[in-house]
C-alpha cells in the first residue's frame, strides 16, 4: 500500500530540497444524518462523483423487494424509500435491476449470488432477508463488496416451531395420507393406525430458537425431549428439562428426530447413510430447517429399508422439488412447500423486523440483526461513539504521515483503558482505524462490513494491544494510539522512539483530540486541517506563522506547542478551518527556525 502525496502537503527543511507541493484531494462521501454518518454502512459506487449527483437529484434510496413481503413492512419502507416490488425475477433480471437499487429484500426463494453483488456496481448497501436462514445469500461476496446483510431472526420462530409440531403430530397420525385417501373415495381405518407421542423420545437437532420452542411444545405433549447442539449452553437446556447429548447418542435412542440447525458447510448432508445406519429402526424424521442438512437419496434408502418409518418435510435441497421426486412421492413421507414461516402473524412480523433493519442500515445505523458485521449493542455504541470518530481520524493522520515508497504493511492499535479486556469490544474501533488508514490512499470505501477483509486483501496486518490502566473504568477508553511500523515519515518527528510513526488521541469534552505525535505531547482538537511544524523553540515563531495564515485569510482554530525542553526542539500544532494556499505554506516553510512541517487533512 503506497502512500500518495496527493492527500497532504509536506516540506522537509533539513534536506533543503524544493519538493513539488500538491493540493489535497477531495474525498466524496454521502453524508447521512445519523451519529454514525462518519461510518455509513454503504459501499461507495465506483463512480462516486456521479452517485453524489444522483443522490442529490433523488434523495430517496431505492429498495427492491424481490419476494412477497407483509404489508406493514412495505408501508414502513415506503416512508423512507422508493419501493420496487418485483417478484419472480430471473437471475438475469435481478442482476440488471440491482444496479439501480440501494437495498434488496428477499425470502428464501431468491439466490443472492456473487453475480448480484458484482452487478450492483457498488450501489447495493444492504440485503435484508425476511426470515432466518441466510444460506441463499453469498455472505462472502456481500462482505467483500461492503454490503451489509441483515435478517429477521426472531419473528418467525414460533411459526416454525408450530409447523414442526404440526408435522410431527400429522405424521404420527397419518393425517395427510388419510385426508388424501378419503378425498379419493376410500375409508381406510385400519391402514392409517398411527403411533402415540406420549413417552416417546424426541431428539431436537439444533437447540436454538426454533429447536427450544419445539422442545417446550413436545414436552407439553408428554414426550421425553433430548437435544444435540454443540454450541448450546447446557443450563438453557436444563432450564426447560432437556438433556443435551452427543450426535450419536441422539441418533441411537430417539423415536423421533427433528432438525433445527442452519444449513452450513458443516451441517450439509449431516444426515446421510452413515447417520441413518446409527438410528433406531422405525425412527420418524421431521425437517423444518433446511433440505440440505439431509442427504435426500440416503433418506429414500432409509425409508425403503424401514430404518426410517416416516418423514415429514417442509424443506428440500431443491425448492420446489422436481415433480417426479421419489422422496416427495414416497407414501411414508408428508410434505409441505416450505410453509414453516408462513403464518399471517409471522409474515407481518418478519416484514417489519427486516424493513426496520434495512431502513436503519440505509440511514447509516449499525443493525442489531447484522449477519456479516459485528452486532454492537446500542448502549455500547453510544459510549463508543466519540472514540469511533477518534479512531478514524488517528488512522487518517497516521497514514498521511507515511513517506511514499515502501507501503504500509504493519499497524498496531493500542487501547488504554481501565476496563478489563473482556469489557471492551474493539471491533468497531479497529474497523474505523482501518477506514482511516485505507481511504485517504485508495479508492476503496471501507466500512464495518468489509474493513477486515479490505485490510487483509491489501496485505495490511492490523494488530491490537491493550494497556490496562488503574482507576475508574467509567470511560471506555483513556487513549488510542496508532503505530505504523517499518516506514519512513514525511514528518520525521512523528517517528517515536520505537521507530514507528505514532499518533495518540483522547476524547476531551466529547471531542476527539490529538495528544501525541511521535514522542511530542500535543493537544489539539481533531477537526478541519492540521499543520504540524517542528521548530527550534524560540520566541516569535507562533506570531510569524499566525500572521502568514491571517494574511492568507485562513482562520486558526487553535495552536499548541509541545517541546522537549525550553529552547530545544518543539512541535507546534495549528488547527486551520480553511486550507492555506501554496504560497502561505511556502512562506511558513521559509521561516528559518522551522525544520519541517506537514499539512494533514482530517
Ligand atoms: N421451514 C421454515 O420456514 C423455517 C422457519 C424458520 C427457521 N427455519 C430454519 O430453522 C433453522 C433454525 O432456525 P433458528 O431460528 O432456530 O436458528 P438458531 O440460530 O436460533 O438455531 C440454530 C441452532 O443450531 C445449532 N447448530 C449449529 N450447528 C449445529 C450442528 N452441527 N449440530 C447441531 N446443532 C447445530 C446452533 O448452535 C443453534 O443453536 C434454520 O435452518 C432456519 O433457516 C426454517
Ligand atoms: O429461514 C427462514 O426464515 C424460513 O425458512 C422461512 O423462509 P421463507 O421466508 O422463505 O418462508
Amino acid at each position: 500500500m503506497a502512500a500518495t502525496t496527493s492527500s497532504n502537503l509536506m516540506v522537509t527543511k533539513p534536506l533543503n530540497k524544493s519538493r513539488p507541493l500538491s493540493t489535497c484531494s477531495l474525498s466524496w462521501r454521502l453524508t447521512l444524518s445519523s451519529p454514525f454518518a462518519v461510518f455509513p454502512l454503504c459501499s461507495r459506487p465506483r463512480n462516486a462523483k456521479s452517485f453524489l449527483v444522483v443522490a442529490m437529484m433523488d434523495a430517496k434510496p431505492t429498495v427492491l423487494v424481490a419476494e412477497k413481503l407483509g404489508d406493514a413492512g412495505i408501508q414502513l419502507l415506503k416512508k423512507f424509500a422508493n419501493v420496487d416490488c418485483s417478484y419472480n425475477l430471473s437471475p438475469e433480471e435481478l442482476c440488471t435491476k440491482i444496479s439501480l437499487c440501494d437495498a434488496l429484500i428477499v425470502r428464501s426463494g431468491t439466490k443472492v449470488t456473487r453475480e448480484v453483488f458484482e452487478s450492483s456496481g457498488g450501489r447495493l448497501k444492504v440485503v435484508g432477508r425476511a426470515g432466518v436462514g441466510i444460506d441463499n445469500v453469498d455472505l462472502s461476496a456481500a462482505t467483500e463488496h461492503g454490503c451489509l446483510v441483515v435478517n429477521a431472526p426472531t419473528a418467525n420462530t414460533i411459526a416454525a416451531a408450530e409447523h414442526g409440531i404440526a408435522l410431527l403430530t400429522a405424521m404420527a397420525r397419518n393425517i395427510a395420507q388419510a385426508d388424501a385417501s378419503i378425498k379419493a373415495g376410500k375409508w381406510l381405518r385400519n391402514k392409517y393406525v398411527g403411533v402415540s407421542l406420549v413417552g416417546k423420545i424426541l431428539a431436537i437437532m439444533g437447540f436454538g430458537k426454533v429447536g427450544s420452542e419445539v422442545a417446550r411444545r413436545a414436552k407439553g405433549l408428554g414426550m421425553q425431549v433430548i437435544a444435540h447442539d454443540p454450541y448450546a449452553p447446557a443450563d438453557r437446556a436444563s432450564a426447560i428439562g432437556v438433556e443435551l447429548v452427543t450426535f450419536d447418542e441422539a441418533l441411537s435412542i430417539a423415536d423421533f428426530i427433528s432438525m433445527h440447525m442452519p444449513l452450513t458447510p458443516a451441517t450439509s448432508k449431516m444426515f446421510n447413510d452413515d447417520s441413518f445406519s446409527k438410528m433406531k429402526k422405525g425412527v420418524r424424521i421431521v425437517n423444518v430447517a433446511r433440505g440440505g442438512v439431509i442427504d435426500e437419496e440416503a433418506l429414500i434408502r432409509a425409508l425403503d429399508s424401514g430404518i426410517v418409518a416416516q418423514a415429514a418435510l417442509d424443506v428440500f435441497i431443491e425448492e420446489p422439488p422436481p415433480s417426479e421426486s421419489k422422496l416427495v412421492q414416497h407414501e411414508n413421507v408428508t410434505v409441505t412447500p416450505h410453509l414453516g414461516a408462513s403464518t399471517m402473524e409471522a409474515q407481518e412480523g418478519v416484514a417489519v423486523e427486516v424493513a426496520e433493519a434495512v431502513v436503519g442500515a440505509l440511514k447509516g445505523e449499525l443493525a442489531a440483526t447484522a449477519v456479516n458485521a459485528p452486532m454492537v449493542p446500542a448502549e455500547v455504541l453510544s459510549a463508543l461513539a466519540p472514540f469511533v470518530a477518534l479512531a478514524e481520524k488517528l488512522g487518517r493522520l497516521a497514514v498521511q504521515l507515511v513517506a511514499g515508497g515502501g507501503g504500509v504493511k504493519a499497524v498496531k492499535v493500542t487501547y488504554a483503558s481501565a476496563r478489563g479486556p473482556d469489557d471492551l469490544d474493539t471491533r468497531l474501533l479497529r474497523a474505523m482505524v482501518t477506514k482511516g488508514l485505507i481511504e485517504p490512499i485508495s479508492s476503496v470505501f471501507v466500512n464495518l462490513v468489509n474493513a477486515d477483509f479490505t485490510a487483509k486483501q491489501r496485505g495490511l496486518r492490523i494488530t491490537e494491544e491493550r494497556i490496562v490502566l488503574d482507576g475508574s473504568p467509567e470511560n471506555p477508553l483513556e487513549f488510542i494510539q496508532v503505530h505504523i511500523a517499518n516506514v519512513e515519515s514525511k514528518f520525521a518527528s512523528a517517528i517515536a522512539e520505537s521507530g514507528e510513526i505514532t499518533v495518540e488521541g483522547r476524547v476531551k469534552d466529547g471531542k476527539p483530540h490529538l495528544t501525541k505525535v511521535g514522542s511530542f505531547r500535543v493537544d489539539v482538537s481533531l477537526e478541519g486541517s492540521l499543520i504540524l511544524c517542528r521548530q527550534v523553540d524560540q520566541p516569535g515563531i507562533i506570531g510569524k506563522v499566525g500572521s502568514i495564515l491571517a494574511g492568507d485569510n485562513v482562520n486558526v482554530s487553535f495552536m499548541t506547542v509541545g517541546r522537549t525542553a525550553p529552547k530545544k526542539q518543539a512541535v507546534m500544532t495549528i488547527g486551520v478551518d480553511e486550507e492555506p494556499s501554496l504560497e502561505a505554506l511556502k512562506k511558513i516553510g521559509a521561516i528559518p527556525a522551522i525544520e519541517e512541517f506537514v499539512l494533514l487533512k482530517l
